[in-house]
């Protein structure tokens, strides 16, 4: 059992006031700060209302896409998979995703910010592989396009609330301006009861953040909350869920943490999560405004290396030439 719990403990905060850069109220902006902050410490999870900001028609018109895109036969999605380019960008079988050691019950299609000279042999380095469903491609790189702005804006708005000066998020900025970011689309079919595990295994995020757009499928995203209880982050309109990654942990030497989630989607439907990630060769350390954080001492990581460490053993099949990394 999850959790009687409903998600709606979790905060939701809108971003609003950092959306429009025109119209800047400081007080407003302080106040999204604040609270970013407090949901940072206490979950590592929030709903952000993006309502005023993102017309929600559009992720619904992904779904839609994404629907026709899983709905082929499978030696069509076959032809996007991803021993096709680096093992790590296009499409993955149902349970071919591993999380602690069991099969996920999920396919997908990732895709990752685009490099200037593709290798495939190389691992995370290849290109892209988009369906050929018409107009997905386009559609969704405009998403992506969005969610990159929003993913800045939300570091802003969280540095601030961290009690970083203009210096300071400069210096942080450098190292995710050029956001080595991620594109996950989603196909869960109905967990069946006898499976020997989830839809997605419990684990924490890599980066820094995640701007997921759920279906309204209930109880299928679940939030491990500090006190060792597991709830649910059933989606609300208007807003997306929000979760940190690890490189928030690194940056604040423990104050805030990844949390543990896992999926449990007894439905049938598609989720677009969005991960907004360090720059490929950001040297991520804790941060000076963490300094009088005590006890945990994290160590600096290149985000390159930690990324391409998660991504070699995330899939069934061996995705790096020579073994797995670890
Ligand atoms: N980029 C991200 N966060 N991808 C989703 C990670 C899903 C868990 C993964 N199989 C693991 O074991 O880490
Ligand atoms: O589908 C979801 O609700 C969450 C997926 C997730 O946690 C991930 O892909 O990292
Ligand atoms: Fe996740």
């Amino acid at each position: 059992m999850g959790s009687a719990d409903s998600g709606s403990q979790l905060p939701i905060i809108s971003i609003a006031p950092y959306w429009d850069s025109q119209s800047a109220n400081t007080t407003e902006r302080e106040a999204v700060s604040k609270a970013l902050h407090a949901a940072c410490v206490e979950y590592g999870f929030f709903y952000l209302d993006i309502s005023q900001c993102v017309d929600l028609a559009e992720p619904e018109e992904l779904a839609r896409l994404a629907r026709e895109f899983f709905a082929l036969p499978q030696v069509e999605k076959d032809k996007i998979a991803l021993k096709h380019q680096d093992f790590a960008r296009g499409y993955q079988r149902l349970k071919e995703n591993v999380t602690n050691g069991k099969a996920d019950n999920h396919e997908g299609i990732d895709i990752y910010r685009p490099v200037e000279n593709p290798d495939k042999s190389r691992p995370l380095w290849g290109e892209n592989q988009w369906p050929t469903v018409l107009g997905f491609q386009t559609k969704y790189e405009k998403w992506i396009e969005k969610m990159k702005k929003l993913g800045m804006i939300l570091m802003e708005a969280m540095a601030y609330g961290l009690g970083m000066n203009a210096e300071e998020w400069r210096d942080l900025r450098a190292q995710v301006d050029d956001s080595f970011w991620v594109m996950r689309i989603i196909g869960y079919p109905s967990l069946p009861d006898d499976h020997d595990g989830f839809s997605c295994g419990a684990h924490k995020d890599y980066g820094c953040l995640t701007l997921l757009y759920a279906d309204p499928t209930k109880s299928a995203l679940q939030v491990f909350l500090r006190k060792r209880l597991w709830i649910n982050a059933d989606p609300i309109p208007g807003c997306i869920v929000c979760n940190i990654g690890e490189m928030w942990e690194i940056w604040t030497n423990g104050l805030y943490k990844s949390t543990l989630h896992r999926v449990v989607h007894r439905g049938t439907n598609y989720r677009i999560p969005f991960f907004f990630e360090p720059n490929f060769t950001a040297r991520v350390a804790p941060l000076p405004v963490a300094g009088d954080t005590p006890n945990e001492v994290y160590k600096p990581i290149v985000y390159g290396e930690f990324l391409m460490k998660k991504v070699g053993s995330n899939f069934s099949v061996d995705p790096v030439p020579g073994g797995k990394h670890d």
